[in-house]
């Protein structure tokens, strides 16, 4: 053995194991789950080494497997694997270090919340990996080499802030994990892990499907003896009754490759647990086989919850594994799902690829195109489904993963129609229920063509902003949309089932119909801009650097006056999110309109009538447009002027 080597984990590690050994997770079983799925990965890799790498070639993978080990005298549990193994670089990186973007948030988050459900659930979201092995152990020393090389490291610590590096000569290839486990204790949700009958039990429940042996060593002693439940019936390695007491103890069975109908959700579930990590149940699951020229089987999963890291730009990643013929090829496989749906968990299993598939080849395929355009439509489908079969669920669902679809709305123009159908938003029908597009044309006034939205920062100002007024008597539904990514998609989606999406803050609105009945409306309505026309030609001048046009509204009821976008501008949210960019916008001048019944705006045409050249006047103008910008929620260019000014008013008015 080589000398000892002392080194600290990264502050971030040492804060996530604090928290792993003297929290709260509840469920400490998962440790095994966890080191088992690690030893299967390792198996993974190095049985697709041997395939495509001829420096491998000669490795033996005949016989892979993942075996546990009890010393009841030393109590200690071991997980060993004869896959890759690691370098003494990669124990120092890989298992020091905490790679994740967004971890110093989230433990942050962990640290304050407040009761253990929270903690529990947002460790769970982070995946504790190999550093579950903390919760059950009170030391843990891995040993390990790396295949093709001869030096075997072995890592060990007691999770507090350190761990000790020591080259070891003589180490087989692979990995194995030894667990000194701390004293059972019911109470803390700690099980007696030295028990066969435990570690069976955990094995079946959270690893069944796991491709490779995990063996034990049987504790049949004699024909009938205690531990007799090591002749499980579900036993599939035929090596067992040859190896001497040596028990298979999962069935190993490749779930996406049998019949839908006979596998249960359970199944599904369980599996769906193991390959995400996650400790909810999902809540849809696709189960599909393809047949014909390019064969393959899909399962996904649309899990419960969405991760942390969903939306951070560093740790975009695909959920799909992709396999061929059962081998293994690569996690995080974004050939296979767009960047939309990278929440969707599971596994391609792909007939007629070759093992050496590059990423890079895989983006290029056509026929991978055509599996990633079928799967996509599958999984929209299933959304959908959910959407009429289980609206509750749908809309938890929604709640987690709505901003992701709706940016689907951006990427992947061949399912705008689906993803649509998918949206749901809040609407001025319901103050607590949101709407799909469906439900909303489905509610349309008779002769109304048009779906009516309103973007804005939160639901209170849109609802109170003076672009609502008219809407709200004449009793028209406006769709409320808070969302920043709602102010884009809304531009790009010209319509809905046939029917334009339109901004009640852009362009001008009708909504009296011009059927012959106004005609009395419509003769009025030109009386009104005859007697205006005065005014707003002044106003259009005077305001000319705010505004590029003052027009009469007809959509306002109470206020004095509004400002609108025309129907191409960008609107403020989106203004102000595209300089928080720090993308350079030309200054947008949008539209004054005034409500001809207000008498602010008849005392002001009464005043402009009597002498346009009163300083007072254009002061008067520039409260007003102020005071429309002020009702949107928008920014005024200088407050402390528009302050003075209504001081001044104000003042002279008492
Ligand atoms: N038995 C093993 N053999 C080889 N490498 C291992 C083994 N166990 C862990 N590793 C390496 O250490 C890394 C970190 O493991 P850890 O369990 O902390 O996270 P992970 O498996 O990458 O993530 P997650 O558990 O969330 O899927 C692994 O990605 C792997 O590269």
């Amino acid at each position: 053995m080589g000398s000892v080597e002392t080194l600290e984990f990264q502050a971030e590690t040492r804060q996530l194991l604090r928290l792993v050994i003297h929290s709260i997770y509840s469920n400490k079983d998962i440790f095994l789950r966890e080191l088992i799925s690690n030893a299967s990965d390792a198996l993974d890799k190095l049985r697709l080494e041997s395939l495509i790498d001829s420096g491998l070639a000669g490795i033996d993978t005949a016989d892979l497997c993942i075996l546990l080990e009890v010393d009841d005298e030393a109590r200690t549990l071991t997980v060993r694997d004869n896959g890759i193994g690691m370098t003494r670089d990669d124990l120092v990186e890989l298992i020091g270090t905490i790679a994740k973007s967004g971890t110093a948030g989230l433990l942050e988050k962990i640290k304050e919340s407040k009761d253990a459900a929270t903690a529990e659930s947002l460790i769970g979201q982070f995946g504790v990996g190999f550093y579950s092995a903390f919760m059950v152990a009170d030391r843990v020393t891995v040993r390990t080499r790396r295949v093709g090389t001869e030096d075997g490291t072995q890592w060990e610590s007691d999770g507090e802030g350190t761990y000790e590096l020591q080259a070891v000569d003589g180490l087989p290839v692979g990995t194995s994990v030894t667990l000194h486990l701390k004293p059972a204790d019911s109470e803390d949700g700690l099980a007696d892990y030295l028990s066969p009958a435990k570690i069976r039990q955990i094995v079946k429940q959270y690893s069944d499907f796991i491709r490779w042996p995990i063996r034990m060593a049987s504790e049949r002693t004699d024909s009938a003896g205690a531990g007799s439940e090591g002749t499980d019936a579900q036993s599939a390695d035929p090596q067992d009754a040859a190896a001497g007491g040596v028990d298979t103890l999962n069935s190993m069975k490749a779930l996406w490759a049998r019949p839908r109908s006979e596998v249960t959700q359970e199944e599904y579930d369980e599996f769906y647990q193991q390959i995400s990590h996650d400790w909810l149940a999902p809540a849809a699951t696709v189960h599909m086989r393809a047949e014909g020229t390019f064969e393959y089987e899909a399962l996904l999963f649309i899990p419960s919850q969405a991760p942390f890291d969903l939306f951070s730009r560093e740790s975009r990643r695909s959920g799909v594994q992709l396999y061929v013929k059962r081998v293994f090829i690569m996690d995080d496989c974004e050939a296979l799902m767009p960047d939309y749906l990278r929440f969707v968990k599971g596994v391609v299993d792909a007939h007629d690829l070759s093992l050496n598939v590059s990423r890079e080849l895989l983006q290029h395929d056509r026929q991978i195109h055509g599996v990633r355009r079928r799967l996509v439509k599958k999984v929209l489908g299933a959304l959908k489904d959910m959407q009429s079969k289980d609206a509750e669920r749908y809309a938890k669902v929604w709640d987690q993963f709505g901003r992701a679809l709706k940016e689907g709305l951006l990427e992947d123009t061949d399912n705008t129609e689906a993803l649509l159908e998918l949206v749901s938003v809040a609407s001025t029908h319901d103050p607590e229920k949101t709407t799909t597009l469906r439900q909303y044309v489905e509610r349309m006034k008779d002769g109304q063509d048009t779906v009516y939205y309103l973007t804005g920062e939160t639901r209170a100002m849109v609802e109170n902003s003076p672009h609502m007024e008219a809407f709200t008597a004449k009793g028209y539904e406006v769709l409320i949309l808070t969302d920043p990514v709602d102010e884009v998609w809304v531009d790009r989606v010209p319509a809905f089932d046939g029917r334009p999406l339109q901004s009640i803050a852009k362009g001008q609105v009708d909504l009296d119909g011009s059927d012959a009945a106004d005609e009395e409306a419509d003769a009025e309505k030109a009386r009104r801009e005859e007697e205006f026309a005065a005014l707003l030609s002044w106003l259009t001048t005077t305001l000319s650097g705010q505004v590029k046009e003052v027009r009469l509204s007809s959509r306002l009821t109470t206020s004095a006056a509004c400002i609108v976008g025309d129907a191409h501008d960008v609107t403020p949210t989106l203004e102000k999110m595209y300089r928080a960019m720090g993308q350079e916008l030309p200054p947008v001048r949008r539209i004054l309109e005034l409500n001809p019944a207000h008498p602010l705006v008849t005392a002001l045409r009464t005043a402009h009538d009597a002498g346009a050249d009163d300083p007072a006047l254009a002061e008067t103008a520039e409260l007003v447009y102020g005071g429309a910008l002020l009702a949107e929620g928008g920014d005024l260019a200088d407050p402390a002027r528009f302050t003075r000014l209504l001081t001044e008013r104000l003042t002279r008015a008492l």
